[in-house]
């Protein structure tokens, strides 16, 4: 048997909330065998950032060495990365990779910190975009990479199409988690655009949604499936995760990865 196997290459959360451990429960969850790279460590929690450390980009490099050499992952995903240096080098070492590519392009925290360099912004539009399969920005990040306010669905679908057509991405979905009303996800691949919706849930804890959301879509991927099945799979665990709230943390905790599969907490 062969299992399927992906690869997050993303900074870290020690609380488990976001970063490369919502990647690693994802791909777990979803029965994928899931690989990390570290390019930033950084000290957070529920309550916000308090400090970040940068990894040399060549020992990041030397991670990604050390994955390609030995177990070629099915899909790849990336979500913080912090400098141009280390969006280059890893745009380098996928360029010539046959494999699913997923960019969560992770600007700013929920809690406001800052977890990429401004000057990054054009270098994830030129160079990581034009090799995803998908990119799944939320609504700041999709304004960032289009240059246009976005306030409707309506909206979200012209960026959507921007981020294909003109940027070079096979697929984008630009979420709408940070829209009103019900959060009501936008695929564009190239040729339809397709529509996921969940009610809205009044719940502050959400930290991680975006992590989880495109870690589900690249274990999918991962197996084999079409790109909108993916996005529907994301798009049907995230909302339970949301749902079933573990209220971990004394801020804007967790979402709860067991929620989906089991339909509310794992110890009821
Ligand atoms: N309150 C909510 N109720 C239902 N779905 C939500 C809610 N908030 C976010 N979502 C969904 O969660 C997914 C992630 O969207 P969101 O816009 O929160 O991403 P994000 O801002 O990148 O997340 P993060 O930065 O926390 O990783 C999307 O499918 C979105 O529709
Ligand atoms: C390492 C890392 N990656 C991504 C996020 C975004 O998640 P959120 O917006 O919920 O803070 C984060 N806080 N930390």
């Amino acid at each position: 048997m062969k299992v399927a196997s992906a690869l997050t290459i993303a900074g870290t959360d020690p609380t488990g909330g976001a970063g490369i451990q919502a990647d690693l429960k994802s791909f777990q969850e979803r029965e994928v065998y899931g690989m990390s790279v570290v390019t930033s460590v950084v000290a957070q929690n529920t309550l916000g950032v308090q400090s970040i450390q940068h990894l040399p980009v060549d020992f990041i490099e030397k991670q990604l060495h050390a994955v390609f050499e030995d177990i070629t992952p099915d899909a790849v995903k990336t979500g913080m990365i912090a400098t141009i240096d280390m969006m280059e080098m890893i745009a380098k070492n996928l360029k010539d990779k046959n494999v699913h590519y997923v960019i969560d392009p992770v600007m700013v925290a929920k809690s406001g910190h800052s977890l990429m360099e401004e000057q990054s912004r054009e270098v994830i539009r030129k160079v990581l975009v034009p090799l995803a399969t998908v990119v799944t920005p939320n609504v700041p990040e999709a304004e960032s990479l289009v240059g246009f306010e976005i306030h409707s669905t309506e909206d979200a679908e012209k960026a959507a199409k921007v981020i294909v057509n003109e940027l070079g991405s096979k697929a984008a979905v630009v979420k709408g988690g940070h829209l009103v009303g019900e959060a009501i996800d936008v695929l564009y691949d190239g040729k339809e655009f397709s529509y996921f919706k969940s009610e809205r849930f009044d719940t502050k804890h959400t930290h991680g949604t975006g992590c989880t959301f495109s870690a589900v879509i690249t274990a999918e991927l991962a197996k084999g499936k079409p790109i909108a099945e993916a996005v529907a799979t994301g798009k049907a665990y995230i909302s339970d995760a949301i749902k079933y709230t573990l209220g971990v943390g004394k801020g804007n905790g967790p979402t709860n990865h067991w929620g989906y599969r089991l339909k509310g907490l794992p110890n009821q």
